[in-house]
């Protein structure tokens, strides 16, 4: 698994930077089916990893965000290869830096590996069962990923939110949770600051698609944390053919 994490980081690289060249020189955005934004730099970023991840030694099928009508399936082991090659596409458009690669490896239905790049913020968080979770700073210095304990009673719950979606049921589930302060930010970043004990937990209620959690999970179970179904299921994606995650929580402690 470390060897396969440090091959799948080297692409996950190698994605940045096709993603940063297009970030430096400008780029058009254009509306895909559902009317989501699409630029250039999600597709050169999907071209690099599926070029990487079809050199390695190991032979899985992988689900893309660019190309998921092209997945052929999960395999024989239950295993796939689970990618958003930019997540955060509106904050890449804004400009806020706030956007990331993801790769995952699922095996099962669960997050085994996951490998989470922030091109332009230069920080990669990568995570492997029987390896751990690290964050990797510009310098390729690596820190062990730890959870953050429960807040006590009388502190503030840290929740990171997403920039651009909000819902009345999110607003309820908020009111019910105590004391809270909101942090707003874009893409997987949000799973992975839990990783690293920055915030406490991470309410999703409204869409995303499997492809948006898988990584930064991976990473998140690596520190200690973990990622469920409103009804205390962990997160699943044995059913990649649905695409949408349901309603979930990340939780640090
Ligand atoms: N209506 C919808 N259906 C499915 N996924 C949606 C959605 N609205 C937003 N998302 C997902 O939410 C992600 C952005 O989340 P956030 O706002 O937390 O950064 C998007 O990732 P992309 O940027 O890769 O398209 C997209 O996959
Ligand atoms: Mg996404």
């Amino acid at each position: 698994m470390q060897a396969l994490l440090e091959q799948v980081l080297a692409i996950a690289y190698e994605a940045d930077d096709a993603i940063a060249a297009v970030y430096a020189r400008g780029f058009s955005v254009e509306l895909k089916d559902d009317n989501s934004p699409v630029t250039e730099a999600d597709q050169a970023a999907h071209d690099v990893i599926m070029r990487g991840l079809k050199k390695l030694s190991l032979q899985l099928p992988i689900l893309s965000e660019e190309d998921a009508d092209g997945f052929v399936g999960i395999n024989s082991e239950g295993r796939y290869w689970l990618v958003d090659p930019l997540d955060g596409t509106k904050e890449f458009i804004k400009r806020n830096d706030e956007f990331t690669v993801n790769i995952a490896l699922i095996e099962n239905g669960k997050p085994i590996l996951g490998v989470v790049t922030a091109p332009v913020l230069n920080v990669a968080y990568i995570a492997a069962e029987g390896v751990g979770a690290f964050k990797v700073d510009a310098s390729g210095h690596r820190y062990p990923l730890h959870v953050a304990g429960r807040p006590p009673s009388s502190a503030c719950w840290r929740v990171m939110g997403s920039r651009s979606h909000f819902s009345p049921d999110l607003a309820a589930w908020l009111e019910r949770l105590g004391k809270y302060e909101m942090q707003p930010m874009g893409s997987s970043l949000k799973l992975c600051l839990i990783a690293e004990g920055k915030a406490d937990v991470y309410p999703r209620l409204g869409p995303t698609c499997l492809w948006d959690t898988g990584a930064a999970h991976a990473v998140l179970l690596q520190a200690g944390g973990r990622v469920e179904t409103l009804d205390g299921q962990p997160l699943c994606y044995a059913n990649p053919s649905a695409k949408l995650n349901p309603d979930f929580v990340a939780w640090g402690s």
